[in-house]
């Protein structure tokens, strides 16, 4: 295992940007994860790491070794791509064992082979399949055996490119489950590719966002989801998408939804706003709580009503699209507290679970200005006076 760093890459396809002055540090043994969209250049990063693109410029380096123009084979890098071949003609167990048996990483004893071969096949649940030829597997069975092939041989860093991406949702969970376990155990240095939060959020000791190839933030998963350094970031995570609200500061308080100012809440605590200036509330879905009528919103909490227009089950929740002043706020909510179209609904919402972002057009990303943060980490506690109108 090595540390690896990534100083100022910029990678190009001719014209096209592939990253551009790209800086990431990842620990010794850490499990970092980049995220972003299609397109934003998170293959690429790998690429530049593995020594498969030419970077125009910037460098990279494992455990301190410069590895401009080493060649990929010399790296000592291990990468998994989304697609993987495997030897047809040769059994489960014979496609992971000849990683370890090319020579390129040491020679391994037949028992050391063995030894690795159960540890990976046991956390990627394949070691039933051991005597089966790829022909004989499923498309999931097939992509984990693959991603095992790469596991299987050590290496000081291991670049994984959306190696889930063929597993239905509860395999994809389990494994998630799974991938951090090894990564704990065996102390792996990962570059982990996704574009699923979710995954992001549960794999990542830390998490890079990259949009239209450059970086927009790097963080705990803790930090980027209480702290997302722009709207983009905030849009990344979580789905639905967190609703943003135009809001202007008047006296104390932002003020949103609407000449009504059905939407209220306290400037957030070492937030410097001028009366009049126009910023944008952030609030999550998922942050948002159906209310009985009789409930009265506990302290540090906003309180709004609106009207439910839209209802949509998903499963054992439901979607929630509740007219609130001039806005529409979207919430989900469990089946039991579930509402029907027309419904008059009450909502509660913790104050630290409101964002400020910077003013914008519609579509444009504005960068954070604050709120979001739980109430024990901010430097004073603000009164509680979220309004209810
Ligand atoms: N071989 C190539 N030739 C030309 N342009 C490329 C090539 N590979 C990638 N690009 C472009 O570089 C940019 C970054 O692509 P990259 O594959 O790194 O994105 P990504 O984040 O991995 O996307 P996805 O999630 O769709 O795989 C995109 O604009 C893409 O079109």
């Amino acid at each position: 295992m090595a540390t690896l760093e990534i100083t100022g890459v910029t990678t190009r396809y001719g014209k096209v940007v592939g990253v551009e002055d790209l800086d990431l540090s990842v620990g010794d043994g850490e499990f970092f994860v980049v995220l972003g969209p299609s397109g934003a250049g998170k293959t690429t990063t790998l690429k530049s790491v593995a020594g498969l693109v030419d970077i125009d410029a910037g460098r990279v380096a494992i455990a301190g070794r410069d590895l401009t123009g080493v060649e990929p084979y010399h790296r000592n890098v291990a990468m998994a791509f989304e697609s993987y071949a495997l030897y047809p003609q040769k059994t489960v167990f014979e496609n992971l064992a000849s990683p370890l048996r090319s020579g390129r990483t040491g020679s391994y004893s037949k028992a050391d082979q063995e030894r690795r071969i159960e540890l990976v096949t046991t956390t990627l649940g394949i070691n039933h399949l051991l005597q089966r030829f790829p022909r004989e597997l499923s498309n999931g069975q097939r992509q984990r055996v693959a991603l095992g092939r790469v596991l299987v041989r050590p290496a000081d860093v291991y670049l994984l490119d959306e190696p889930l991406s063929h597993l239905d949702a509860k395999l994809r969970a389990a494994m998630r489950a799974e991938l951090k376990q090894l990564g704990e155990e065996s102390n792996t240095t990962a570059l982990y590719v996704t574009h699923d939060y979710q995954e992001a959020l549960d794999l990542g000791e830390r998490i890079a966002v990259l949009r239209h190839g450059r970086l927009v933030q790097v963080g705990t998963p803790e930090q980027i989801w209480r702290e997302p350094a722009d709207t983009f970031v905030a849009k990344a995570l979580g789905q639905p998408e967190i609703n943003l609200l135009d809001a202007v500061v008047d006296d104390g308080s932002l003020v949103g939804a609407g000449a009504g100012g059905a939407v209220a809440v306290p400037v957030p605590a070492g937030l410097d706003l001028a009366a009049g200036e126009r910023v944008r509330l952030g609030i999550r879905p998922r942050d948002i709580d159906r209310a009985g009528p009789d409930d009265r919103p506990a302290p540090g909490h906003l309180a709004v009503r609106g009207r439910v227009h839209l209802a949509e089950r998903l499963g054992r929740l439901v979607e929630l699209a509740v007219h609130v002043g001039d806005t529409e706020l979207i919430m989900v909510a469990s089946s039991d507290h579930a509402a029907e179209e027309g419904d008059l609904v009450d909502l509660h919402v913790d104050l630290a679970d409101v964002h400020v972002f910077a003013a914008g057009a519609p579509g444009e990303d504005t960068p954070r200005l604050g709120g979001g943060v739980p109430r024990q980490r901010r430097p004073a506690e603000e009164p509680a006076t979220g309004r209810a109108r």
